[in-house]
């Protein structure tokens, strides 16, 4: 894996201080086993998280406020001390309480990148990035390369001299990676890093830090409450709950395949429809009668765990897989998987409208219309739902 810098690496960081064989995935950078938090022996924040970063992937830690991403990305660099478990980092433990191992943050050489930048005001540019190789106490021509060379890639070397204080919100944030990749293990943690930037530059940043971690190869564990940041960004998304990661994979797979109601609710939008199972296919399938009187086959994932017929059910389907109709003129007539509304308001968001529609039984469902189209408020339409594409589940 190309690190940034021609500085130590992690392997070496922690020689001398514990075991050396391998946790379980051969090639990972930072692997966590178990890893438990309780603070002051009470409030549980980590409960038995699993994870390893893989050399060049951004991971994304995504959930709830309180959920526990914080306290996660913490013990990785060591800030905090697991309650329980073990950390490996590069193939060397740093943290197994039961084995009374523990490398402090600045023998594992991590950068991380905070919400709040921690740039340094009274510092340049220069001697922010510095920092870190001056803290191993580098050599200073080695340092002034490594600088150079990290102020180059982060398109940075024109503001070398500026004090930390006259710099963007963006600019800052550049600074901050720039640091963290100073610390040369090849491994960047990242706590909400945009969310102190206005929506404009934030976009610009997610775009900018992945074409800057692809170029440099590094892995990033990212941290993040904010759904769309995660999908856009992430190789990998973990979905955390109350201190467990619910459902871990690439964001196709969870935003297609949710395994849980709560991940499918926390990564985008969906449409629900309320209804009983009519019926059950020999291998696969459901016939589902809703509540606008329709009958609906589903053929996606079944979460209702085998529930019998007659039993209340809840589809689901991502509002972009609904295709919206006009109503054909002449009496109604009823078709599987096609359910009748009205456009109650269109609301227009440059590349697409979101249109709320008003079904028969007084639901009201949002769909999203094409910016092209030529449907109106008020318009009678057809909602047609592809079976393939609706999942059921049991009634919330
Ligand atoms: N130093 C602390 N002492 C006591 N409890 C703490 C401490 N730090 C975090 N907690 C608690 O641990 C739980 C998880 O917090 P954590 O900050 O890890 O969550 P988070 O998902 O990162 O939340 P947020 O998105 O709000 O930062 C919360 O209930 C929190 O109140």
């Amino acid at each position: 894996m190309p690190t940034a810098l021609s500085d130590t690496p992690a392997r070496d960081i922690a020689a001398g201080t514990g075991p050396r064989e391998r946790p379980a995935a051969a090639d990972a950078l930072l692997s966590l086993r178990g890893v438990r938090k309780s603070y002051g022996g009470v409030a549980v924040a980590v409960e038995g998280v699993d994870l390893d970063l893989a050399p060049g992937e951004i991971l994304t830690l995504l959930g709830p406020s309180g959920c526990g991403k914080t306290s996660t990305l913490r013990i990785a660099i060591g800030l905090e001390r697991a309650s329980d478990g073990e950390v490996w980092l590069g193939g060397q433990l740093v943290d197994a309480p039961a084995r009374r191992v523990f490398v402090p943050p600045e023998r594992r050489n991590m950068g991380m990148v905070f919400q709040s930048y921690a740039i340094w005001p009274h510092m340049s540019v220069f001697e922010n990035v510095a920092y870190p190789l001056q803290a191993r106490r580098r050599p200073a021509a080695e340092i002034k390369a490594d600088v150079d060379r990290l102020l180059d890639m982060t398109g940075l070397s024109s503001f070398a001299d500026r004090p930390g204080t006259r710099l963007s919100g963006g600019q800052q944030q550049r600074v901050a990676i720039a640091r963290g990749l100073a610390a040369g293990s090849g491994v960047l943690l990242m706590d909400e890093p945009f969310s102190n930037l206005d929506s404009h530059l934030r976009n610009h940043m997610r775009a900018e830090v992945k074409l800057l971690q692809r170029k440099l190869g590094i892995a990033v564990l990212f941290v993040t409450h904010d759904q769309s940041e995660a999908l856009a960004l992430s190789d990998r998304i973990a979905v955390m709950r109350a201190g467990r990661i619910e459902q871990i994979g690439p964001p196709t797979e969870l935003y297609n395949n949710p395994a849980s109601a709560n991940v499918r609710d926390f990564l985008g939008e969906n449409m629900r429809l309320s209804g009983r199972i009519r019926a059950r296919g020999r291998d696969a399938g459901l016939t589902v009668e809703l509540s606008e009187g329709n009958i609906c086959l589903v053929d996606g994932q079944d979460h209702t765990g085998g529930a019998p017929v007659g039993s209340p059910c809840l589809l689901s389907i991502r509002p972009e897989h609904v295709r919206v109709e006009p109503a054909p003129a002449g009496p109604h007539t009823v078709e599987p998987n096609v359910v009748a509304g009205r456009i109650l308001a269109m609301l227009f968001l440059g590349s697409a409208f979101e249109a709320s529609v008003r079904l028969a039984s007084g639901a009201v469902v949002t769909t999203m219309l094409g910016s092209d189209t030529e449907l109106k408020e008020g318009q009678a339409v057809r909602l047609v739902l592809p079976k393939l594409r609706l999942h059921a589940w049991p009634e919330d």
